[in-house]
């Protein structure tokens, strides 16, 4: 048993679950994507002295750095400071996180290594994720919600499969072509676990969840259908049922495909409250496609949009704002904030998105 307190502090800031519902907040409300982490300074001096996953591994640090953006900014959401690659490494591959480089897993899945995933126990081997959200929500002490979150199927295989990052994601997009049945096989014992491990982050506080699956770009409208969506439907599908089972109340989902252009007016139908768009979508364009259907849409600002004057990045914030409406909104950028993004271009933005008139 983990250590679990959910009588939490009442929550002051609803307004990112209140847009996700479809309600209107008093003012339109922003996070951003890896805000706890890289970019802040205060992370950077945290992390010489530990290592990536022992951050990740133990609540108190985990909270710590969780709690950074949010002692700087004044954001509306926090989200769990933990990384994507805990599931393949729960599922037993390796995974290292190199500096400069980024995650590697030095023995990459095979169609030979398929049948050695540990697929037992698993999402106990993730609980430590729980604790750390368990005890941010208490630190947090209800001045925002905490977002929890997974990598999608695609994406995590992807990972698992090139052995880390990679520019054309070829290896893993020969799979869905020469081993279509290992690839749903694979699919598979990862949407299992998405499921289980998203639920057990609600459990122990989260109120509103994301599903990254940050490699859409490298799939097409057919791809995308045959070995995406159903697995993301299942997720959201399943994750709901099996909180009614335990009698735990549903929170919004957030789906970030990025790069996933082609195929928007799918995901509308995935059972999702909220779809993320990246910058190279138009916020007029995806609102049309969109009109008719119960979604908020989250986004989308290109990060490197904050290297620009401070003067021309408000300009380009207030025109995002305009174009999305005040409804159905939650400010955010169109990718993860990048390492060397300047902080007062940060709280520009959120000046900015806090000043507007809804
Ligand atoms: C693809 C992906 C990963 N991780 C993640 C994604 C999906 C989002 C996206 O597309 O950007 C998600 C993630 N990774 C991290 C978070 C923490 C919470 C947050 O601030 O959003 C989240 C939500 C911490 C992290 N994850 C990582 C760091 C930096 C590593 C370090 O401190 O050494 C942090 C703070 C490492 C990581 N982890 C990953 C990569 C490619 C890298 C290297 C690049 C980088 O982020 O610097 C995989």
């Amino acid at each position: 048993m983990s250590k679990i307190d959910n009588n939490f502090p009442s929550l002051k800031n609803d307004r990112i679950l209140k847009a996700a519902r479809g309600e209107i907040p008093d003012k339109l409300p922003i996070w951003i994507m890896r805000q706890a982490g890289r970019h802040l300074p205060e992370f950077r001096e945290f992390r010489e002295g530990h290592s990536f996953f022992e951050i990740c591994k133990n609540a108190e640090y985990a909270t710590e750095v969780t709690l950074m953006p949010i002692r700087r900014y004044d954001l509306d959401a926090s989200i769990i400071f933990s990384d994507i690659l805990v599931i393949p490494e729960a599922l037993g591959l390796e995974v290292e996180m190199r500096a400069g480089i980024g995650p590697v897993l030095p023995q990459p899945l095979t169609i030979e290594t398929l049948s050695n995933l540990v697929t037992e126990g698993v999402v106990d081997k993730l609980k430590y994720v729980g604790e750390a959200i368990n005890l941010t929500r208490h630190k947090l002490e209800g001045k925002v919600p905490i977002f929890g979150f997974s990598g999608a199927p695609w994406t995590l295989m992807g990972y698992m499969i090139e052995g880390g990052g990679s520019k054309t994601y070829s290896k893993a997009r020969k799979w869905l072509y020469a081993f279509p049945k290992e690839s749903h096989q694979l699919l598979n014992i990862l949407t299992n676990v998405i499921i289980d491990y998203l639920v057990l982050q609600i459990e122990h506080g989260a109120q509103i969840v994301q599903v990254f699956d940050s490699n859409a770009e490298y799939l097409n409208k057919d791809l995308y259908k045959d070995f995406c969506l159903p697995y993301l439907k299942r997720i959201s599908e399943e994750v709901r049922s099996k909180l009614r089972d335990k009698k735990l109340d549903e929170v919004p989902m957030v789906l970030f495909a990025k790069g996933g252009w082609y195929c928007l007016e799918e995901q509308a139908d995935l059972g999702y409250e909220v779809i993320g768009v990246d910058w190279t979508v138009d916020p007029k364009f995806v609102r049309n496609i969109f009109k008719n259907k119960n979604i908020t849409l989250q986004g989308n600002l290109d990060p490197c949009a904050l290297y620009a004057p401070i003067g021309q990045l408000k300009s380009m914030v207030q025109k995002m704002l305009e174009e999305f409406g005040h409804e159905r909104y939650i400010v955010n950028l169109g990718h993860g904030i990048y390492p060397d993004a300047p902080i007062d271009a940060v709280h520009a933005i959120i000046d900015v998105v806090h000043k507007y008139n809804c």
